[in-house]
């Protein structure tokens, strides 16, 4: 052995084991702690957590994260300045960033991180969902920087469908159109909404249970769909942007201007425009279901249809999202995928699926 090669191999640092970072201890978050605990209960080998954090605090991880969980739960808001993760220790090359928020903030770091050598999974759909140079900047970052971003939670909380698109587009298939229920908490509420209970109460159902967003104006407004169609014909190789998107809000103008601090303000004037369209779409024997539809020749939409009740993408039940893909390959009978689209522990699911896959490569 040469003395250079010698000087070399005596000054590699030995490898450290990949950490993770949880940020969002909300609903996603919570359950993706639940989840972290009980896979190590049950043997499955996992990165450390070695930091827990929210707007509020970062708090490290101990051997009992559900008391770190409880801890950052409980911390004071804190008012302006840097999110406590920024201002503490980095995660390192190798590490594993879990974003459980839906923060442009920490949407914004995942180029950053990635470019970094560190691995991002996230369940916040701004990174790849919002600015299309946001997404591009992303995908530029994990391949110069060999990191991985794990997006399977951001549509369909983990059901196969970007993974079926890529595995699509890498044997050579052109998508021809992406249409389908994207939405979980619409899906859930235009299953139950039968005229019997107003719109507004089943609403606040579904954001209980926690299938809408931290904020359910992003659902009703049809942005979440917005975010996810993008994301899904993005993965689908088309470099969509936002405005290309029409969507069809269904939000009135009161809460649509309220403060977001206060987002269950005025929902009860969803209720009569709600159950007008249920009655007429109840008497041509129509179903509604709240529709995201791209098209590589015709553009993309998103809205609420009245489809005849035999309709495939009425198939579905509960928080179903049911996609209909078709392509060179698929050309006249679609490939349809079709499963639970929201809930904290599916995604929480999804999350870890992505952590797994990234530690163990
Ligand atoms: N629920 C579902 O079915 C699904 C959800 N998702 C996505 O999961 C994400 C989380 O949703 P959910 O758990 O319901 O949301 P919650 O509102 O319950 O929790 C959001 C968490 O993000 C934290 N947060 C906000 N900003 C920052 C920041 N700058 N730095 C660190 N933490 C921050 C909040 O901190 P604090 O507590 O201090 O305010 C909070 O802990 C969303 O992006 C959502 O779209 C994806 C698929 C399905
Ligand atoms: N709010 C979302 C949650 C999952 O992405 C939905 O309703 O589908």
């Amino acid at each position: 052995m040469s003395a250079v090669v010698a000087l070399r191999r005596t000054r590699q640092p030995a490898p450290q084991p990949a950490r993770l970072a949880l940020l969002g201890t909300g609903g996603v978050g919570s359950a993706f702690v639940a989840r972290y605990a009980r896979l190590r209960a049950n043997g499955t080998a996992l990165p450390e957590v070695a930091w827990i954090c929210n707007a509020r605090t970062q708090v490290a991880g101990t051997d009992d994260l559900s008391a770190a969980l409880t801890q950052a739960r409980a911390a004071p808001r804190r008012h302006g300045g840097f999110p406590p993760w920024a201002e503490g220790e980095s995660p390192r090359p190798g590490d594993i960033v879990v974003d459980a928020t839906a923060s442009e903030t920490v949407a914004d770091w995942h180029p950053e991180w990635l470019a970094r050598g560190i691995h991002v999974v996230t369940a916040n759909k701004l990174g790849t969902g919002g600015d299309l140079g946001r997404a591009q900047a992303i995908a530029d970052a994990a391949r110069q920087a060999g990191s991985r971003y794990g997006d399977s939670a951001t549509v369909g909380a983990g059901l196969p469908l970007l993974r079926s698109l890529r595995a699509l587009g890498e044997g050579g298939d052109r998508i021809h159109s992406i249409e389908g229920v994207l939405s979980g908490s619409l899906a859930w509420l235009f299953g139950q909404f039968d005229g019997s209970r107003p719109f507004s109460a089943l609403l606040r159902e579904a954001q209980a249970s926690g299938y809408t967003e931290p904020d359910p104006r992003i659902d009703l407004s049809g942005e979440d769909v917005r975010r996810k169609l993008l994301i899904l014909s993005r993965a689908a190789g088309f470099a969509v942007s936002g405005h290309e998107v029409v969507v069809e809000s269904l939000m009135p103008a009161g809460p649509a201007a309220a403060d977001a601090a206060d987002v269950d303000v005025g929902w009860e004037t969803l209720d009569a425009l709600l159950a007008a369209r249920h009655a007429a779409a109840v008497a041509a024997g129509r179903r509604l279901c709240f529709v995201g539809r791209f098209d590589a020749d015709a553009g993309s939409q998103v809205g609420l249809r009245a489809l005849p009740a035999g309709h495939p993408l009425c198939a579905g039940r509960g928080t179903d999202n049911r996609v209909v893909i078709h392509s060179d390959r698929y050309r006249d009978r679609p490939l349809v995928i079709q499963g639970p689209g929201a809930g904290t522990e599916v995604t929480a699911a999804a999350l870890l699926d992505d952590v797994l896959s990234i530690a163990h490569r």
